[in-house]
């Protein structure tokens, strides 16, 4: 029979290796532990033997080099499975690098060797209630002097893949939160209970699917954690809210031509009584977080742009989609704000950009693609999480963005343009005034 595997995520100093600890005393049975940690390996290896029962502590192993998610392709499964072959256990829990984006991690223990003698359970991502608080919900008097605006030059940041990946860390956060079976909002003792309300409904507007628990110094019964069955790839793959929100965006507007500019404003794409609604998903007044969509079939200024998101407007907490920018007319460009900071990545190509043979091909297989005469499928589809925002003025400045019927005429190439050019290449962009 395949043993079980739960994935523990969460940023650095979340609570990850005190909720583990706690588990592998309260539970009663073997469970065996692979513990991985960016630039501190061992540390957690070493706290968790101690506070284990477990007479050789072999049990507890440590992947020797570095980042789960950068070594995926066999360290992992290898670590795992020679576990499986060496020790007899009835649980395997990860607890996965407070920088790893738990997707590849997860797939590992699905389509990888590792689906053999493992299945996966859940995955389990503990937030750091304090700090989730001060990130993404501050109130406007808890931001308002770091709202200098700064230049986009100073802030632009282009990357390339490290250690940490190519994702500024609130989006490697939010990634985290968005992909997960469970969330754990621990460190409950430092937030007052509205802070705390707060955050649990921030966290069920960015992922609708999981379940939300709270607590103190991972203070849970093993049970909330082990065996829940909760672990599903097609629709962990597909939960998170802004995902949810642009299809649901795209269902109900259609996917042809709308109104001037080509905007499909669809309001709120959430509302209750709602054929699309999930569980969960709760009235947009709450705690001020609204959901929207923003939507346009004209390309973005570059420039504007990146100036736009270098003074983003603090109410907003997460933003996801393609955009199309002026200049990149192959590049499809997705769009992650989270918090203060936005990455730019190429991660695809327009379809219009292909020979007339290929856009064929593809719009035969993809029957409902959207599709503009002129410009294709080419256009800006964006999620927009936010609280006590405008989103009215998020999209009006959004709008400014966009080129002008003057611009739509020039040459677009001329426009200065640090946006990203090759797959996978990512810019970054900081609204923090760092
Ligand atoms: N106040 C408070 N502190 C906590 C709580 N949970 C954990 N801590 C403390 O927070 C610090 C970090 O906790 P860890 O469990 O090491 O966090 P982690 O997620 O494993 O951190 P990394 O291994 O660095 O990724 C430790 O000093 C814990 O004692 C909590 O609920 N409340």
């Amino acid at each position: 029979m395949s043993v079980p595997v739960t994935i523990l995520c969460g940023e650095l100093g979340a609570g990850k290796t005190t909720l583990l600890s706690r588990l592998l005393e309260e539970a009663d049975r073997e469970i065996a532990v692979l513990v991985n940690d960016v630039g501190a390996v061992n540390v957690d290896a070493d706290l968790v033997e101690a506070r284990t029962d477990l007479s050789t502590g072999e049990e507890v192993l440590a992947l020797e080099n570095g980042c789960i998610c950068c070594s995926l392709g066999g360290e992992l499964s290898r670590s795992v499975i020679q576990l499986w072959k060496e020790h007899d256990f009835e649980y395997l829990v990860v607890e996965a690098s407070g920088v790893g984006e738990p997707e590849p991690i997860a797939r590992q223990f699905v389509r990888g060797p590792a689906g053999g003698p493992y299945d996966l359970d859940a995955v389990v991502t503990v937030v750091d209630a304090r700090r989730f608080h001060d990130r993404f919900t501050a109130g406007e008097h808890d931001v308002a002097n770091s709202s200098e605006a700064t230049s986009p030059a100073e802030t632009l940041r282009p990357q390339g893949p490290d250690e940490t990946g190519s994702q500024p860390l609130e989006n490697l956060l939010l990634e985290q939160v968005e992909f997960c079976d469970l969330l754990v909002v621990n460190k409950c003792d430092l937030v007052s209970d509205e802070e705390r309300e707060r955050v649990v409904s921030l966290l069920e507007t960015l992922q609708p699917r999981a379940d939300v628990v709270t607590s103190e110094y991972g203070a849970l019964e093993p049970e909330t954690i082990l065996d829940s069955g909760r672990f599903d790839l097609e629709a962990a793959a597909k939960s998170a809210g802004w995902k949810r929100v642009i299809e649901t965006d795209a269902d109900e507007h259609g996917t042809g031509e709308t109104n001037e500019h080509g905007t499909a404003d669809p309001g709120h794409g959430h509302s209750h009584g709602d054929e699309h609604e999930h569980e969960h998903v709760h009235p947009p007044e709450r705690y001020g977080i609204e959901v929207d969509t923003y939507h346009r079939r004209r390309p973005l200024h570059p420039k504007r742009f990146l100036a736009f998101l270098a003074d983003a407007p603090e109410g907003l907490i997460r933003a996801k989609g393609l955009c199309w920018i002026a200049g990149r007319e192959r590049q499809a460009i997705t769009m992650s704000l989270a918090g203060t900071e936005t990455s730019l990545e190429v991660t695809g190509r327009w379809i219009a950009s292909l020979s007339e043979e290929r856009q064929e091909q593809y719009r035969e297989q993809q029957p409902d693609l959207s599709w503009d005469e002129r410009w294709g499928d080419r256009e800006t589809r964006l999620a927009l999480i936010g609280r006590d925002v405008n989103m009215a003025a998020v999209k009006s400045r959004l709008d400014d963005c966009l080129l002008s019927d003057d611009e739509l005429d020039v040459e677009w190439s001329t426009f200065e343009n640090p946006t990203p050019t090759g797959m996978d290449e990512t810019t970054t962009v900081s609204s923090d005034g760092e």
